[in-house]
């Protein structure tokens, strides 16, 4: 378990970002309110809250199990390195990528466990684990994946009502049987990293949706279209998941949704000293979906893509490919020993 009450509060006097908050229960029973606050908070800064959601009770042991993947030995946990060729899933040391312009480095360690994996085990579709994941998948894992999925599966409901998509397109792009790269991901970043900017540096996510838990502050989004000067914090709230949309689903929209520029600091105030964790859920489209604007699914994609610069929504490659070329950006490619 966390020791969530210990941590110092956020500071109050910060630029933050007051994102809206979608009641997943109230959205789950077709409330019509529920899906004009998450239409629109998806369609001007793909950031909102998700609150009264169904994920809360598998996070703590989500936390516990990264926990004990962190204190394993170096050595231990690059047998499992995700490698440089642009795959995600198992051990990533934190270095692996540049994370700032004065060409620092980031400061934060995951594993990432694929969906694929934990769903098929004791079947090994992808990766092979720790043996403590190992152990926990069918526990702890397994039920943290299904929560996430349930909680898509009624989001993309809405949005694909909202984009004018035949029912069903949407979910079909995500098909749960097919091949995917979604993965579920733990992240520790040290207390006080010292002489650090940035922890985690300015990225979109390159899924369609992210649904983020964290407890101290460090998360910054960047206005849309904005400066560089103008990073807001996204507050940690209890029991809210912070939800987001990535590339993939801005994509296949024509841009309606929006995949908005974030990043992590140092936990501000008093916080700094704490070790950061954090645990996201990554749903991502079937490794074969061919990413392009769905305009001629949709008279609002169709009318969105006439107006956007040529080829952003047209990107000439599948899920998978887009995924590897964005897991290659930015890597300081270091090598398997040494961080
Ligand atoms: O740790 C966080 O608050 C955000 C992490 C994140 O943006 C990511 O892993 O893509
Ligand atoms: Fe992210």
């Amino acid at each position: 378990m966390m020791a969530v009450m210990a941590l110092p509060p956020f500071p109050t006097d910060l630029p933050v970002q007051d994102l809206l908050v979608v009641d997943f229960q109230l959205l789950k029973s077709g409330d019509k309110d529920q899906a004009d606050i998450l239409w629109r908070a998806a369609t001007t800064w793909g950031f909102w809250y998700l609150k009264n959601h169904v994920v809360n009770d598998f996070v703590d042991p989500m936390f516990d199990l990264g926990r004990k993947v962190m204190a394993l030995s170096f050595e231990e946990k690059m047998e499992y390195w995700q490698g440089n060729e642009g795959g995600s899933f198992g051990y990533r040391h934190a270095g692996a990528t540049y994370a700032d312009v004065d060409g620092s480095t980031d400061v934060a360690e995951f594993i990432n466990i694929s969906k694929d994996d934990a769903l098929a085990y004791p079947k090994v579709a992808h990766k092979v684990y720790p043996p403590l994941v190992n152990s926990r998948m069918e526990e702890v894992v397994k039920p943290f994946v299904e929560a996430n999925l349930q909680t898509s599966a009624v989001l993309m409901e809405v949005f694909n009502e909202k984009l004018q998509l035949p029912p069903g397109t949407l979910s079909e792009l995500h098909r749960l049987g097919n091949e995917c790269i979604s993965e579920s991901r733990c992240i520790k970043m040290p207390p006080a990293p010292k002489d650090t900017n940035v922890a985690l540096g300015a990225h979109t996510d390159f899924g369609s949706i992210s649904f983020l838990v964290n407890r101290l502050g460090g998360l910054q989004v960047l206005v849309p279209n904005g400066n560089a000067g103008d990073w807001k914090y996204v507050k940690p709230v209890d029991g809210y998941m912070i939800c987001n949309i990535g590339d993939t689903l801005s994509i296949l929209s024509g841009g309606i949704l929006k995949s908005c520029v974030h990043r992590v600091v140092p936990p501000p105030g008093l916080q700094f000293m704490h070790e950061r964790w954090s645990l996201v859920y990554f749903l991502r489209p079937n490794n074969n979906v061919y990413l392009k604007a769905l305009s001629d699914k949709s008279p609002s994609i169709e009318e969105a893509v006439k107006n956007a610069p040529t080829g952003v929504y047209f990107p000439g490659v599948t899920a998978v490919e887009w995924f590897t070329k964005r897991q290659k950006q930015h890597r300081t490619d270091s090598g398997k020993v040494s961080p």
